[in-house]
């Protein structure tokens, strides 16, 4: 039998409420954050880019509902660390992505935070200085006046939603999100997922489970009670009514699956799960062992995919920015144009991948439309 209850010593916190949740011997309360209302009131979205995302969005959904045959193509730097370069970067893809309307949903790499395999720069919202000190008040700032301007450029923005709390900061913004192959098995990231107002690719794990993404998948369009941020700052319990739009990203890991066989096998797990029938292919991360110049072997071979009918296939990602390669964030000079974290591929190269991917989807279009077999009587 259980003795009496031993009374519990509580600490005089009453005058000291922030002791409770973090102790002055393992954690330190820097400051106040914005809340999302007060800071999208600064960088507001506006009407018209309201309407823009909102019908960002439907496209994005219509390719992965298979309704519109072009192929989605998420592309862009792999974080952004130099807000004015990003955006002469999307200056140029928005050219392309005009040019190849008919064929091609280009949508901008917009990542302002970066998910760690141990220690490493978290991104623009954690570091804007890339000093080597968090100042996710002034990063919030830094990056949420980016996405607008961004998002001016009448692009399409993409984001990986790292950290759930973060992200009532930013969402509105967004019209293609992710969940990365580091968050992708987490409850909390799922949740968010099935609230998110956007369609949602989830990556398969690092070492190249498709199942944990097929999983979150299916968590994701579920419904979900979880607690987050209230646009006013208020900590509240919010319904995620499910997301129907959420779909897998084959990025490779032990060993690459972009190959016909590996998309196949993928395809057959999601319909054998009832959850979906196209996948997005990562060209960079574990589909090119992180090496940036293998990514156009990968767009070629997605494309030859894509060209013979493969209408699974809903688009690719690619990693790219103004210059090839990457540099050490804590380089002084940094070199203008070159990414930070991954290496990605340069201007020309990529406009290259985008002129494949848009002939691939004419092919595929002009297949799915030719007989099959010769009219009888002809
Ligand atoms: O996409 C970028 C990186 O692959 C990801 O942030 C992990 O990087 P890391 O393994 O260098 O930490
Ligand atoms: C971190 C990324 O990818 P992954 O989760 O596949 O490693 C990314 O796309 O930036």
């Amino acid at each position: 039998m259980a003795g009496p209850a031993v009374p519990l010593e509580l600490p005089a916190i009453a005058d000291e409420p922030l002791a409770l949740a973090w102790p002055d011997d393992s954690a330190r309360v820097l400051g106040p954050l914005p809340t999302p209302a007060e800071l999208a009131e600064r960088f507001p979205r506006g009407e018209r880019l309201r309407a823009q995302v909102t019908g960002h969005r439907r496209a994005v959904r219509e390719i992965v509902d298979g309704a519109d045959d072009r192929l989605l193509v998420i592309v862009g730097p792999c974080s952004v660390h130099d807000p004015d370069a990003a955006l002469q970067y999307a200056h140029e893809l928005a050219a392309a992505a005009a040019a190849h309307d008919r064929d091609l949903l280009v949508v901008l790499r917009a990542y302002l935070e970066k998910p760690r395999t141990s220690v490493g720069w978290k991104g623009l919202l954690h570091d804007p200085h890339l000093a080597g000190r968090e100042d996710l008040a002034e990063g919030l700032a830094i990056g949420r006046e980016f996405l607008v301007r961004a998002a001016n450029s009448g692009l399409p923005l993409a984001y990986e939603f790292v950290d759930p709390f973060l992200a009532p900061y930013v969402l509105d913004l967004v019209s293609w999100g992710a969940l990365g192959a580091r968050t992708v098995a987490s409850q909390p990231h799922r949740q968010l997922a099935s609230a998110l107002p956007m369609p949602i690719g989830m990556k398969n794990g690092v070492t190249g489970d498709v199942e944990v993404a097929i999983a979150a998948v299916r968590a994701a369009r579920a419904p979900h009670t979880f607690p987050a941020l209230a646009a006013g700052g208020v900590p509240s319990a919010v319904v995620g009514a499910g997301n129907s739009a959420c779909h897998v990203v084959l990025r490779g890991g032990a060993r690459p699956n972009y190959d016909a066989a590996s998309v196949g096998a993928a395809l057959d797990e999601l319909r054998a799960a009832g959850v979906g029938a196209g996948v997005v292919v990562d060209a960079s991360h574990g589909n090119s062992g992180k090496d940036h110049w293998r990514q156009p072997g990968v767009v070629e071979d997605v494309a030859a995919q894509v060209a013979a009918g493969n209408r699974g296939l809903l688009g690719v990602m690619i990693e790219s920015f103004l210059e090839e390669g990457n540099q050490d964030v804590a380089a002084r000079p940094l070199r203008h144009g070159v990414s930070v974290t991954d290496g990605c591929l340069d201007w020309p190269t990529t406009a290259r991948c985008l002129d494949v991917l848009a002939e691939a989807a004419r092919r595929r279009r002009i297949a799915s439309v030719r007989p099959r077999t010769r009219p009888v009587g002809l």
